[in-house]
């Protein structure tokens, strides 16, 4: 930013000492001031510091202080233009509430909206500051400005609820938000992108282009956030930290966003799922617990994009735990371990045994068996439920997606290596404890039995189900074995399907029964293992045109998936949803985005003015700032 020949710059450990002297020269206090510098911006005329403005922030409040302006450059906006700076860094972080002390300026700063309030009001943490605690004196006026807005419906508009801050959960958001309707973001983690984090670790095979929603990339543009590479591909945890976090960091999404906030279930005010009349005018009630208390919220409509990564597959062939399963818990990772990273020990020189027949299982495999190499008396062996494997090792070379082909393709190159022991066809019935290892028990293709001695370790990579029980008292219309969207089973199922593309689908075919009730994302695939990032994405975009009441823009659906490679005409050889097909671009971890690096702001920067009482005009010895 430059005034003329002033240029802003955020400051730096080495201004400290051009700082300290504007401070002095204008009588503002210094105590403290050193240790909150990286919220202070500058002006520099030259390498000369002629103005500066700081803030210590507190959590979601900060106090405004230090603002000072070399007395020949006064009035020309560089005050203006530094404060300025400094609230739209704040609201950026989040920054729900901005406090300052002043004796000399107090007129000043109602320019920018601060209001005088009684000085007891403020709250604790700054209570506790070095401007509270004596470096300004007791006359100086508190003054507060509102940057965030707690979400507070107007009279008779009820929210749109959001369950989940995953990337479909929050492009639903951005899209409703910027149709300007009430948003409420409720997410049962401590963090946007929870369920990603999870599987952190793992390289997505759906370049960048697929993985960020149009409208968030939009609403982040204006604060310079640069979109990762196109064709890259991101591990999970990147996803979260280049796209997601920053988006959350947003006043108007962090203003909407509930963490810490689990959904438990979901009503409608005064109607049990049986009573009919009036049921589509009545608010919905969304239970959560928050710091271990139930509560009811209210929402007009709920959007539910929880996902289905909180519920795995059981290892049971038959879709109940197999007997001794729940038993033998401490032994099996229902998932994508990270064996080059935390877990590395917890494999390492143990014989696992990987079972599933979908992207996540080979995920688990391949780094298994890079561990193998560098571990050689770890053994690894696999077991998948089809006796076919044309699916499991994907379309290769002729997939959309790379590097979605060249994981089936390392697969099937792992398994004819022969570094593996492999186990197809098995029907897994129960698991033992037997001399100190686990032994697997089921049956083969040709219905024969067969154990499995010697285990130490499973990784169970079977897939997920939607947790149905949040949506109980709700009327659903429900896939009867998908537990998908009811329209969407037919598009979607594996029984039928071994292609990747999917009709596209917009809020008909995501809505239920239940009006004004919808399921999105993983979610609205239920079992079927084939869901990708940008299907959710279209899906947001149709919902939320929807709710806003323009059904044009709300059946106008597009959606242009990658093909797998591996489409056949008719009948799909095997159903096996265990932990994702090769069909589409399977379950969510393999789809989603790219790399990282926080692109998340910095921090805002930003004073009380003279150290002692006495009027403005008085010129008072210590100023507050
Ligand atoms: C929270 C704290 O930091 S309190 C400490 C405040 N700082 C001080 O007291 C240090 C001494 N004062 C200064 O350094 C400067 O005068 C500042 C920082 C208050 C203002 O900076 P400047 O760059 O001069 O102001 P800027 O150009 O942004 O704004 C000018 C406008 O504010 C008004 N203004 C400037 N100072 C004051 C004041 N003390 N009271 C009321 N209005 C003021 C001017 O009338 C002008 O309005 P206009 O544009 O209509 O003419």
């Amino acid at each position: 930013m430059s005034l003329n020949r002033i240029s802003i710059r955020q400051a730096g450990a080495a201004d400290w000492p051009q700082i300290s002297a504007l401070l002095a020269a204008n009588k503002l206090p210094l105590d403290a001031a050193q240790a909150h510098l990286n919220h202070y911006v500058l002006a520099l005329s030259g390498s000369e510091v002629v103005g500066t403005a700081g803030a210590e922030v507190y959590g979601d409040i900060a106090l405004l202080r230090s603002v000072a302006v070399a007395p020949g450059l006064h009035r020309q906006g560089v005050g203006k233009a530094m404060v300025g700076l400094i609230l739209d860094e704040a609201r950026r972080r989040g920054i729900r509430q901005i406090y300052l002390l002043s004796v000399t300026a107090p007129e000043y700063f109602a320019q920018f909206g601060f209001k005088r309030g009684p000085r007891e009001l403020a709250p604790k943490a700054l209570q506790a500051s070095a401007e509270f605690q004596g470096a300004c004196p007791s006359c100086a006026a508190l003054m507060s400005l509102t940057l965030i807005a707690d979400v507070k419906p107007r009279a008779g508009e009820l929210p749109v609820a959001v369950l989940g801050a995953g990337p479909v959960g929050l492009a639903a958001a951005a899209h409703l938000l910027e149709r300007g309707i009430t948003t409420m973001i409720l997410e049962a983690g401590p963090s946007v992108g929870s369920n990603l984090l999870d599987y952190g670790h793992v390289r997505l095979f759906s370049p960048w282009r697929y993985d960020v929603d149009a409208v968030m990339a939009k609403m982040l543009a204006p604060t310079g956030w640069q979109a990762p590479p196109a064709e890259e591909l991101p591990l999970a945890r990147e996803i979260v930290e280049r796209v997601l976090q920053p988006f959350a960091a947003l006043p108007q999404v962090t203003a909407a966003l509930h963490l810490n906030t689990r959904v438990i279930a979901i009503s409608r005010e005064g109607f049990d799922k049986v009573k009919t009349v009036g049921r589509d005018k009545a608010p919905f009630v969304i239970r959560v617990e928050r710091d271990g208390q139930a509560v009811e919220l209210r929402a007009r409509a709920v959007i539910d994009a929880t996902g289905t990564w909180g519920q795995q597959n059981p290892i049971g062939s038959n879709g109940l735990p197999a007997l001794g399963e729940r038993e033998l818990a401490d032994a099996i990772f229902y998932g994508i371990p990270d064996v080059s990273g935390p877990l590395r020990e917890r494999y390492a020189g143990k014989r696992t045994l990987v079972v599933g027949a979908g992207h996540s299982a080979a995920n688990a495999l391949l780094a298994l068996a890079d561990l193998a190499t560098a571990e050689p008396r770890s053994r690894l062996a696999w077991a998948v439920r089809t006796p076919t494997l044309a699916r499991v090792f994907g379309g290769g070379d002729a997939d959309a997606l790379p590097a979605r082909g060249r994981l089936g393709s390392q697969l099937k190159a792992l398994r004819d290596s022969g570094a593996l022991e492999f186990f197809s066809g098995l029907r897994i019935t129960a698991l033992k404890r037997e001399n100190g290892a686990i032994t697997v028990e089921g049956i083969d293709a040709q219905g024969q039995p067969v154990r499995v001695p010697g285990i130490d370790e499973i990784v169970s990579a079977t897939g997920q189900r939607p947790d149905l029980s949040l949506t109980s008292e709700l009327r659903l219309k429900l896939d009867p074995w998908l537990e998908s969207n009811e329209a969407l089973g037919p598009l979607i199922d594996p029984n039928l399907h071994s292609c990747g593309t999917v009709r596209p689908h917009g809020h008909r075919e995501l809505s239920h029964p239940e009006p004004g009730f919808y399921t999105l994302g993983v979610k609205s695939y239920g079992r079927a293992p084939t869901f990708l990032m940008a299907t959710g994405f279209e899906q947001a975009r149709s919902v939320a045109a929807a709710l806003a009441g323009d059904l044009e823009a709300a059946d106008r659906v597009e959606l242009d998936l990658p093909e797998t490679g591996v489409c056949s005409v008719g009948a799909a050889p095997e159903a096996d949803s265990a932990g994702g097909s090769c069909c589409s671009a399977g379950p969510a971890p393999m789809v989603a985005a790219v790399q990282a690096a926080s692109a998340v702001p910095a921090p805002a920067k930003g004073g009380c003015g003279p150290k002692s009482c006495g009027t403005a005009a008085a010129a008072p010895a210590r100023c507050c700032g």
